[in-house]
């Protein structure tokens, strides 16, 4: 399977990682996604925040190819993505990090991460066993589980995980096929504090030089990780620039962060 999305070239291309144009998204009579259009250029990391049901999961819905636009262009790196399968998207280099009910439960860390890595590779489920001496694939497997430090639960079923392990592994499943854009949806939710700054320095431990779109309610993951940020409201684009910026900003003071005192807000914990 070919991948056309090459980070470097792209980087030297000047073509922003992703690009939304004028995006729509109607579900029936209902306008959810309403002309977001935003440049994300490569190596940034965007945090989206909004209140609940602003429409930033269904953002991601188009963008990863869940769900097609009503109308409007997505682009990735130079490639024009909007209304292609999943598969197709993931293969030009762009990643979604799957949910902990898309993990096989029974599968172990390890073989959990050689099927994303073997999937990513065009090969399917029947021939995990079959390739289980395929050393190049099983030398990157094991690779992989030590930067998530997953090592010590190799032979663990997915299911017998800890939670925060649990979304370890996903962010690993999401990492298998080296995507140059990886889109994380709440990657810390249900975490402790402790476990929310631990995973966020194995976010970014894992993602350096990748464009990361991550949502989040978590004021100190966006804060933290974050060089930009997108606020959407009532699936609006109400607000995107630098952390610094975007606080500033009255209107997003107004609508979405309300009387929180945005001077602290890092210091905030979940704002939705
Ligand atoms: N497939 C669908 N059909 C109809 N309505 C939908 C569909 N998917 C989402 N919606 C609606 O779109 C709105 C936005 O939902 P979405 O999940 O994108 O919001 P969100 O900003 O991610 O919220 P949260 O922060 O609570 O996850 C909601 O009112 C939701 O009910």
């Amino acid at each position: 399977m070919t991948r056309t999305f090459d980070p470097q070239a792209n980087a030297a291309s000047h073509a922003p990682a992703l690009e939304l144009k004028a995006l729509h998204k109607r579900f029936d009579q209902t306008e959810i996604v309403r002309d977001i259009s935003l440049t994300v250029q490569t190596g940034e990391r965007v945090a989206i925040i909004g209140p609940n049901g602003a429409g930033k999961s269904t953002l991601f819905d188009l963008i990863s190819g869940r769900h097609a636009p009503s109308s409007g262009q997505i682009w990735l790196g130079g490639d024009r993505i909007d209304g292609k399968k999943p598969f197709e998207i993931n293969h030009k280099g762009l990643s979604r990090s799957f949910q902990i009910s898309q993990l096989f439960p029974t599968l172990s860390v390890f073989e959990n991460l050689r099927c994303a890595m073997l999937w990513q590779q065009g090969l399917g489920y029947a021939f995990c066993k079959l390739l289980a001496s395929q050393t190049d694939t099983n030398h990157r497997t094991r690779a992989l589980m030590q930067r998530l430090q997953l090592v010590d639960a190799c032979d663990t079923p997915a299911q017998h995980l800890s939670y925060a392990q649990q979304r370890a592994l996903e962010l690993g499943m999401a990492l298998a096929s080296d995507p140059a854009v990886l889109l994380l949806d709440e990657p810390t939710a249900g975490m402790s504090q402790s476990e929310t700054s631990h995973f966020m320095t194995l976010i970014a431990a894992l993602t350096p030089g990748k464009t990361l779109l991550i949502v989040e309610h978590d004021m100190s993951v966006v804060f933290g990780l974050a060089t930009k940020i997108a606020v959407i409201v009532q699936g609006e684009l109400l607000a995107f620039g630098t952390p610094d910026a975007v606080r500033a900003n009255p209107l997003v003071q107004q609508a979405y962060l309300g009387a929180v005192p945005l001077a602290s807000c890092a210091d905030q914990t979940v704002l939705a």
